[in-house]
């Protein structure tokens, strides 16, 4: 590099699929493309950022899985350590984009932004916003200011925590939001603001993945025969999205029991849509006899994230106390 004159970004992108790199057909139906289109776009960019792009994988998003997300995360290790890289771009589908969001959140211990984005509307659709989005992204992943705070999302012209994103409507461009307290930052035309930031939150290396953590979601007269049927030896872990401030259906507790007395966690996190579940209230499936059970309280996080957590935390071989305070996300 020359005295005096500044380097330019290098920005490792990484396209994963989704409905960003996707077309309408002539029936109106979205289709998978066998070239990004993205790849014939990015001339419209006028920025100076060097862009290493890779097409990791092109799957819709609900064809990833963990292992993907594990591809992910070893990648862009690799791109740190060896690749001497600014930042990092994932273009992803959006239906489980914050899932693959949080995942790498919880496992990249490195403080250099790491941004993913997506599209609401195929590439060729009146109104795409897929072009927009990905300039977004870079531009955000360039930015000085996103270092140290985590995975990003950003998406419609908003900067989210890959913490507590979530996407909220089927179809609309608006459709990720953090209901708890908003974006942290927008994009106003080309420059990125910030206006909060998260706590540090621990982080954990994982190289394998635990399988069969699963996910059950609470309701009025729930069976008990859905915790029935989990109790098996394939089972590591289990994630209830409970009711209101964390509380359960009382038929539902002796097979909850059967599960904590073979040491499998039960992680509970509430179904509503906003808030934090806690050990609240007293009477039977109250939260507070969950907690006395054994049921790990999980702060803030959606069903969704909360099982990512519990993996992670399985994967990095942690038990019993050390794996209830690494799931419990408290910061105080
Ligand atoms: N907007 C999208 O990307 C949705 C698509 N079904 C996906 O997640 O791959």
């Amino acid at each position: 590099m020359v005295k005096g004159v500044l380097q330019m970004k290098k920005i490792l992108v990484l396209h994963t699929g989704g409905t960003i790199s996707m077309s309408e057909n002539e029936a109106g139906e979205v289709i998978q493309n066998e070239e990004n289109p993205l790849l014939k776009l990015t001339h419209h960019f006028d920025f100076e950022i060097d862009l290493v792009v890779e097409d990791i994988f092109n799957l819709p998003s609900p064809h990833i899985a963990p292992q993907h997300m594990l591809q992910l995360k070893n990648r862009i290790q690799k791109a740190v350590n060896e690749e001497k890289i600014d930042g990092v771009v994932i273009t992803h589908g959006t239906d489980t984009l914050e899932e693959t969001a949080y995942f790498l959140d919880l496992t990249l211990p490195n403080n250099l932004p790491v941004v993913l984005t997506g599209a609401m509307r195929s590439s060729n659709e009146i109104g795409s916003d897929g072009l927009h989005n990905f300039q977004s992204a870079i531009l955000t992943a360039a930015s000085d200011n996103a270092k140290d705070k985590g995975v990003l999302i950003v998406m419609n012209d908003e900067v989210h925590t890959a913490r507590y994103v979530t996407k909220t409507h089927t179809t609309n461009v608006a459709t990720f939001r953090t209901p708890t307290f908003g974006p942290i930052g927008l994009i106003s035309k080309n420059h990125v603001l910030f206006f909060q930031e998260l706590i540090a939150q621990t982080t954990a290396d994982v190289n394998e993945l635990t399988e069969e953590v699963f996910l059950v979601k609470a309701y009025a007269g729930m069976s008990p025969l859905q915790f029935e049927l989990l109790d098996h030896p394939k089972t590591k872990g289990v994630v209830i999205e409970a009711l209101g401030a964390g509380n359960l259906p009382p038929q539902t507790l002796p097979a909850i029991q059967k599960l904590l007395d073979k040491n499998i966690p039960i992680v509970l996190v509430s179904r509503c849509f906003n808030g934090i579940a806690e050990d609240v209230y007293h009477y039977i499936g109250g939260g507070v006899e969950l907690k006395e059970m054994g049921v790990i309280f999980c702060r803030g996080l959606n069903g969704q994230k909360a099982r990512i957590k519990l993996l992670i935390g399985l994967s990095a071989g942690m038990h019993n106390q050390e794996l209830a305070e690494f799931v419990n996300n408290a910061t105080s």
